[in-house]
């Protein structure tokens, strides 16, 4: 029988302590360390664990804001200086290590064009983050982010995701320019309870702490959602939305929608 092995996550992707936020002020809810209850549950797991736990983000945002960009510096430590736009969705799969547990992230990278809004918004189901992406030089889209949050809360049950607001592009921006659209991008990520973020993929500035936030996030919320529906006892590894860890990478596209280029 072939025993399938799954190799081990890097180095560069474990998270033992809960990221910092951007700022204070930036976060809705401001937090420094993992829940207590989900370090304890994972502590008691240990490294025996069979399975690994999963979460779904999505990009969302106008086009040209630099969404493919910010996923790429992040996924692949790339960027490219040429606009090339998504055509409806594409997707990363990282993996991490988060307090001993394996923890797959899913982030779905969308088309900001209007002519593929249609095939991308298959895509907002099921997601547990959604981070919403404007140019920092570029105040519009700092105002249409309203609308692409709705859109894709739209899709997803009630209090089931986590928000992130996230300034694109920093390196074009002078200090006083960045100080002054931080503060209507903090005041609208307060309005959407959103955490806010500011990067830039092209010197990668913050790119990793950021997704290092959203990750732990993200994970955390899971466990927290496993605990309580176990009430009083341990999660349980196996159950929810767990994955095996003899499955094939390679069939990650299997439970998702197919692209349908005809739709719009
Ligand atoms: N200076 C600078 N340019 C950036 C940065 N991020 C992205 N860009 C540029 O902005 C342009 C658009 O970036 P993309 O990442 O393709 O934008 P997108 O949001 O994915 O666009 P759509 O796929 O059409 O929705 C590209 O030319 C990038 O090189 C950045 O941090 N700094
Ligand atoms: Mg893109």
């Amino acid at each position: 029988m072939q025993n399938l092995q799954v190799a081990p996550v890097s180095r560069s992707r474990i998270i033992s302590h809960m990221p910092k936020p951007y700022s204070p002020e930036s976060c809705h809810q401001y937090q420094t360390q993992f829940d207590a209850g989900v370090r304890a549950s994972c502590q008691q797991r240990g490294a025996g664990a069979i399975g690994l736990k999963m979460s779904k983000a999505v990009m969302v945002g106008d086009l040209y804001v630099g969404k493919t960009s910010l996923i790429n510096r992040f996924c692949k430590n790339v960027f490219d200086r040429d606009y090339k736009a998504t055509i409806g969705v594409d997707f990363e799969i990282e993996r991490f290590e988060i307090l001993g547990i394996p923890f797959n992230f899913q982030i779905w990278d969308t088309a900001g064009q209007e002519k593929f809004k249609c095939i991308a918004s298959a895509y907002y189901r099921g997601a547990q983050v959604i981070i919403t992406a404007f140019d920092l030089g570029d105040i519009n889209t700092l105002e249409n982010t309203r609308r692409w949050v709705q859109d894709a809360l739209k899709e997803n049950e009630p209090d089931t995701c986590s928000i992130f607001l996230v300034g694109t592009k920093k390196d074009t921006l002078s200090e006083a320019e960045l100080e002054r659209t931080e503060q209507d991008a903090i005041r609208l990520a307060v309005e959407l309870q959103a955490e806010y973020w500011s990067v830039s993929a092209k010197t990668g500035e913050n790119v990793k702490d950021f997704f290092f936030r959203v990750a732990s996030l993200a994970f955390e919320q899971s466990m927290k959602k496993e605990l309580e529906k176990n009430l009083g006892s341990t999660a349980q590894i196996g159950a929810g939305n767990f994955i095996q860890l003899d499955g094939n990478l390679s069939d990650k596209k299997e439970n998702e929608p197919q692209l349908n280029m005809n739709c719009c």
